[in-house]
């Protein structure tokens, strides 16, 4: 028979079974032990040495253990790894332990101290300082699909921020690649969920208790006066909620009043536009490269999420875009205020989080501080800002909501030192003035301190010992100490010294006056550690009764904040406001990349601006010209140009007249995307197909080299029929680039799309790119050219050059690739014909009276109709 598990072990063993999938830390006294596969997962994650300890089932356990002071920085490598963490801690102390078996009559040395897991440490639901990265916001997602909708729940308890929307199921992948949540969860039944998700029961995600749990939340008799929420979002709400629950044990963390996300407030971007335009990571997934890099300038953390979350979710409403730039422009016509403003806000600390720490009961004196500077900070700004003259709206409703916490700073600032602790179990943050009583307290442990220091000289002189010292560590507290050779004279028997250890080259001893005044000092630092920590629960009580105007004031900051840096930035890159209208146009006049033009003027090279000019009757450019010419550069610069203007940025423009977009979508061909796991070209056409089914007349759509990832013949077929759907029936304005020449076509049956190249010249043989858009069509590809420029060795340009030659000398004898598409009808046109073959073929078919054939006339009827469908 197998050995019974040690009582330790079933603690540990019942434990883990609530853990689940998450590594459990189990604590034993000053570390965290993990066991069995949760050890061998941390061994390697982090790096540590992996031991066993005891046997389990006859085998040795593996083991490896963190210290519990250093455990934050462990658990912030296991999240980024990808685990989740059940924390376990003692919840007695071992003296509590011994005494509670005695009492229940068992023998004292069997005594195991109870533990519990007290969190669970996930990605999406951290508030730890070390933990959180200070410039992204920290996303927990739930989603609940139901019947033909999915409710959406965001939030970041992080600042307690909470969002709910719905979409259509087709709508939830890039509803989730806007938020790029840290966590998501969704029920067991979810049959679409990626692999990553938690999988939690079905009965959290019930639309009733999210409304209950919410009203709860807010203490508040109905939802009716925060906003309209649907049955999909409610349910969402509670998945996110229990999720929550579990993960904090019954605790709630800090949660706002929810905020509902309309479908249409924004600019819609599925999950590849946003990868193929780099707005929040580079091709890489690194930031460096990213839109969001070169355009961030925030001088706070609250402010460079803000400004994440608006580049994600540019806006669709041409009043809201209005306010923002109209901040913008405030601050950047005033650079004097600009340079002040962001000096104070450099000073505030991240008062959203700390908020968030406090109220989820996890804070520290150190995020009372951070409250108490970074109200009095935004108080500042007030004035500031309140002196200017034609305060822009959006900023008027900001400065409204940074003061009114005068009482609570003052406060805070009595009570608290200038620069608080994290660890509050040391007191020491109360400042002296504040509470008589504390000082008091604090005054008897320092005349104590005195009194030994003054024992201590008494002691070397009665005993002629000059080396004796009084010393303190945890075990002892205070004790006397000489060196061994003097050891003797106080062991005597009237000496006055007891005896309390022998060390190798000293001996210890104690003494009543020095055991009076150590009982004094640990008496008064009792006391006084239980005043501090009263008086730490009472201001935390008062913060959090604030809770809601202190993350509104955190929020208006980090609004204005990104307000001044995309002034900053404007100034620095010489960007313009954007005129917005509600038409369907892009008119950008000299308009650059702001990404590439960052790199090239880090090599001191300069980027060539171009003009853009889509209007509804020239709403379709087919850009041709050599590679490495700079079409792709061309199109994403003007899609970034949407993208900034809508999002309430300046422009890297002279001039931009942008026409409001509804969606916006980027592709890119496949044979750039070789990294990704199924066929490139595939997912060039299932990324195509969406643009076909979602855009709409309002949209912008940028394709780059779309069909190159088949054979020529293939891709330019298909690239031929989707420049014609785009053309003839999405109607949208579209930026088209490709090396098929043959696509030039076009232009003579399509009225609204032009041709337009970047320009090359050859210069003594050698190629030189202007980067420069012009007018018309590509006269050559010069692809043997670039070749060259890119070193391939001269006797395979050579041999390339007579292939060519060949292939050209075929094209002029049969009309090339694209001979007999002149007289091709229109995609529109083509579509309607074929139905109607289809329909005429039907009624044959319908006509048909099968069981009235014989044999033979069922194989005339079978020919027949081939014929018909082989006419057109
Ligand atoms: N407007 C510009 N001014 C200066 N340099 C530019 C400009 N546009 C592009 N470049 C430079 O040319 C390089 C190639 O640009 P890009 O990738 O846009 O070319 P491409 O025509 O799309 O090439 P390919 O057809 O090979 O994909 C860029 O990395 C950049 O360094």
């Amino acid at each position: 028979m197998a050995d019974q598990p040690t009582p330790m072990m079933q603690q540990y063993l019942a434990l883990k079974r609530e853990a689940g999938e998450a590594l459990l830390f189990y604590r034993m006294g000053d570390f965290f032990e993990l066991f069995f596969d949760d050890a061998k997962v941390a061994a390697q994650v982090l790096d540590i040495a992996l031991t066993t300890r005891g046997e389990h089932g006859g085998q040795p356990v593996p083991m490896c253990g963190v210290p519990v002071h250093s455990a934050e920085g462990y658990l912030a490598r296991l999240i980024k790894g990808g685990c989740r963490v059940a924390i376990a801690e003692q919840t007695e102390t071992p003296d509590d332990a011994r005494e509670r078996t005695k009492r229940e009559g068992k023998p004292v040395s069997k005594a195991l101290v109870s533990r519990d897991i007290v969190r669970f440490v996930t990605a999406g639901t951290l508030t730890e300082e070390a933990l959180l990265e200070p410039r992204r916001a920290n996303l927990l997602v739930a989603v609940a699909p139901i019947r033909d909708g999915v409710g959406i729940a965001a939030c970041d308890i992080s600042t307690g921020r909470m969002e709910l929307e719905d979409c259509p199921p087709d709508r939830l992948d890039a509803a989730l690649a806007r938020l790029g949540a840290s966590e998501v969860v969704g029920p067991e039944d979810w049959e679409d969920a990626a692999a990553d998700v938690i999988v939690r029961p079905r009965h959290d995600f019930r639309s009733e208790d999210g409304e209950t749990r919410l009203k709860g939340i807010h203490g508040i008799a109905t939802l009716d006066g925060l906003g309209d929420f649907s049955r999909p979002m409610l349910a969402a709400a509670a998945g996110l909620i229990a999720y929550l629950d579990h993960a904090g044990r019954g605790k709630l963390p800090f949660l706002l009043p929810p905020v509902a996300r309309g479908s249409g407030a924004h600019l819609a971007m599925d999950a590849a536009t946003r990868t193929s335009l780099e707005i929040l990571a580079a091709q890489n997934g690194g930031r460096e490269g990213s839109l969001i890099a070169c355009v961030d300038r925030c001088a706070t953390g609250a402010g460079a999420r803000q400004l994440a979350e608006d580049l994600s979710a540019p806006l669709a409403d041409l009043g809201a875009i209005e306010e923002r730039l109209a901040s913008v422009h405030h601050f950047h016509v005033d650079p004097l205020l600009r340079a002040d403003l962001r000096a104070v806000l450099r000073q505030a600390p991240d008062i959203g989080r700390a908020l968030g720490r406090l109220v989820a009961g996890r804070g520290s004196p150190r995020d009372l501080g951070q409250i108490r500077d970074g109200l009095s900070e935004a108080r500042r700004i007030r004035d500031m800002l309140g002196a200017s003259a034609d305060l822009p709206p959006l900023l008027g409703r900001m400065i409204e909501a940074l003061g009114g916490h005068a009482a609570l700073v003052d406060h805070l600032a009595r009570a608290l030192v200038a620069s608080p602790p994290t660890e509050r179990s040391q007191g020491g943050f109360v400042a002296s003035g504040y509470d008589h009583a504390l000082d008091a307290l604090r005054e008897t442990s320092g005349n104590a301190r005195k009194a030994i220091a003054a024992l201590e000289a008494k002691y070397r002189d009665e005993t002629g010992t000059s080396s004796l010292k009084i010393k303190h560590n945890k075990v002892l507290g205070y004790f006397i100490e000489v060196p061994a050779k003097h050891g003797d004279k106080l062991m005597a028997q009237d000496s006055g010294f007891t005896h309390r250890q022998t060390m190798a080259g000293a001996v210890r001893f104690n003494s009543i006056g020095l055991h009076e005044e150590a009982s004094r000092i640990a008496e008064a630092g009792a006391h006084a550690l239980a005043a501090e920590e009263a008086h730490f629960e009472e201001l935390v009580g008062e913060v959090v009764a604030m809770r809601e105007a202190i993350a509104a004031t955190a929020a208006a900051l980090a609004r204005i904040d990104v307000s001044a840096a995309l002034a900053e930035r404007a100034a620095e890159g010489d960007w313009s406001r954007p005129q917005m209208l509600d038409e369907s146009c892009l008119e950008i006049t000299e308009g650059r990349h702001p990404v590439v033009e960052q790199a090239l003027a880090k090599a001191g090279e300069r980027f060539v601006a171009n003009d853009c000019t889509l209007a509804q009757d020239d709403r379709l450019w087919l850009i041709g010209g050599p590679n490495m010419g700079g079409k792709s550069t061309f199109l994403r610069q003007n899609a970034l140009i949407m993208l900034l203007a809508q999002a309430g940025s300046f422009v890297p423009a002279t001039a931009a007249r942008v026409g409001l977009a509804d969606r916006l979508f980027s592709r890119v061909g496949a044979a750039d995307n070789l990294a990704r796991g199924r066929s490139t070209f595939m997912v060039e056409m299932v990324e195509t197909a969406a643009i076909l089914s979602q855009a709409t007349e309002r949209s912008f759509v940028i394709l780059d080299e779309v069909g190159r990832g088949t054979s020529t013949y293939d891709g330019m077929a298909l690239a031929w029929a989707v420049v014609e759907a785009v053309h003839e029936q999405l109607k949208c304005r579209c930026l088209f680039a490709t090396h098929y020449h043959e696509l030039s076509r076009l232009a003579e049956t399509c009225d609204a799309l032009s041709l337009h190249h970047v320009r090359a010249r050859e210069w003594k043989g050698d190629l030189v790119l202007l980067h420069e858009l012009a007018r018309g069509a590509a006269d050559r590809s010069y692809g043997l050219s670039v070749a060259k420029l890119a070193g391939v060795p001269p006797p395979v340009i050579k041999r390339a050059k007579a292939v060519l030659d060949k292939l050209e000398k075929g094209r002029a004898e049969t009309g090339g690739l694209a001979a007999g598409l002149g007289d091709l009808p229109l995609f529109a046109v083509t579509a309607a014909a074929e139905e109607e073959k289809r329909d005429a073929l039907r009624d044959a078919l319908g006509a048909l009276d099968v069981d009235a054939l014989s044999p033979r006339e069922a194989l005339d009827e079978l020919y027949r109709l081939k014929s018909e469908a082989a006419k057109s």
